[in-house]
């Protein structure tokens, strides 16, 4: 069996379909496994930010094209980059287990601290937000491109420090640039982040299956729908962390009032027993009901 999978170029994605990859050859060994790599629309352009490039699905249209026109049998994605609608035809087949889903700050080489006035570099409105309550004498700037790119234009002096996914700098073997981890108290994580997502035609489910992780799937189930319910705009700064701890997971989720302004953030937990990636969903949908519902109820 021949298994074309293809990725972004950049270094991090790449990584990820190798780690996947590697996975898929130990429990396929008869197969021959190749990489192919593409370009797309939001590694081309680098001059706007996410929002006004229209937000999610812009590192993963080329790649549907790709697997749409048989070019590649399977995608590697981060899923915190992945669209909350997947098409019927090319479903998420697998979520990969997760790497630390925290957010962390990467200092300046040389520098030691934050101080009044430094300048934070990063992408999301999330990000952006949940910052400005934990560093308000920061000055918050956008920066755009992959994480190495992002990285050097940190130590070129642009900014004192970036924030970034863990998961990302550990995949890379950058972990020595953490200079602190936020708890998901303190900056509550993307929907998704840690989590690789194998997407391809449903007939390859079972030949992905050994990537999958039940945890991450049941995570990634109860957040994606959260977001699902809420998503407004492109910016949505909309975010969702669940965690499986024994037998019971915990979703937290973060709501946005575009009117004021002003975030929220509320928790379920639920039973896992089942195990049960429709229940979580219907957790997840249930929390952005009733944090929708609060705000409603206050203005
Ligand atoms: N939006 C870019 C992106 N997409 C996935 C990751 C990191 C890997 C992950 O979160 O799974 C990153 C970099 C970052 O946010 O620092």
């Amino acid at each position: 069996m021949r298994i074309t999978v293809g990725s972004r170029q950049s270094r991090l994605a790449v990584r990820q379909a190798q780690i996947v990859m590697e996975e898929l050859k130990r429990h396929h060994p008869e197969a021959e496994i190749s990489l192919v790599t593409m370009k797309t629309t939001g590694d081309r352009i680098l001059n706007r930010t996410l929002g006004q490039l229209g937000g999610k699905g812009l590192f993963i249209k080329e790649l549907d094209l790709a697997l749409q026109e048989g070019r590649i049998d399977l995608a590697v994605h981060s899923l915190k980059d992945m669209p909350m609608e997947t098409p019927a035809y090319f479903p998420v087949l697998a979520c990969t287990r997760r790497e630390d889903p925290r957010d962390v700050l990467v200092l300046r080489r040389g520098l030691e601290n934050l101080k009044e006035g430094s300048v934070i570099g990063c992408s999301s409105l999330r990000r952006k937000l949940q910052l400005g309550a934990l560093y308000p004498e920061a000055q918050i700037k956008n920066i755009r491109g992959n994480v190495l790119t992002r990285l050097e234009k940190l130590d070129a002096g642009e900014y004192d420090a970036l924030v970034l996914a863990a998961a990302g700098l550990i995949r890379l073997g950058l972990e020595e640039r953490i200079s602190r981890f936020f708890s998901a108290e303190e900056i509550l994580p993307s929907a998704g982040q840690g989590i690789m997502a194998v997407q391809g035609r449903p007939a390859l489910r079972e030949m992905a299956a050994c990537t999958n992780d039940r945890e991450a799937a049941l995570e990634a189930a109860a957040e994606r729908a959260f977001v699902r319910e809420l998503e407004g705009g492109c910016s949505s700064p909309v975010a969702a962390h669940a965690r499986v701890c024994g037998d019971t997971c915990r979703l937290r989720g973060l709501y946005y009032d575009e009117q004021s302004g002003e975030y929220s953030i509320g928790e379920r937990t639920f039973n896992i027993e089942e195990n049960d990636p429709a229940q979580a969903a219907r957790t997840g949908r249930e929390l952005a009901h009733e944090l929708r519902d609060r705000y409603a109820g206050k203005s």
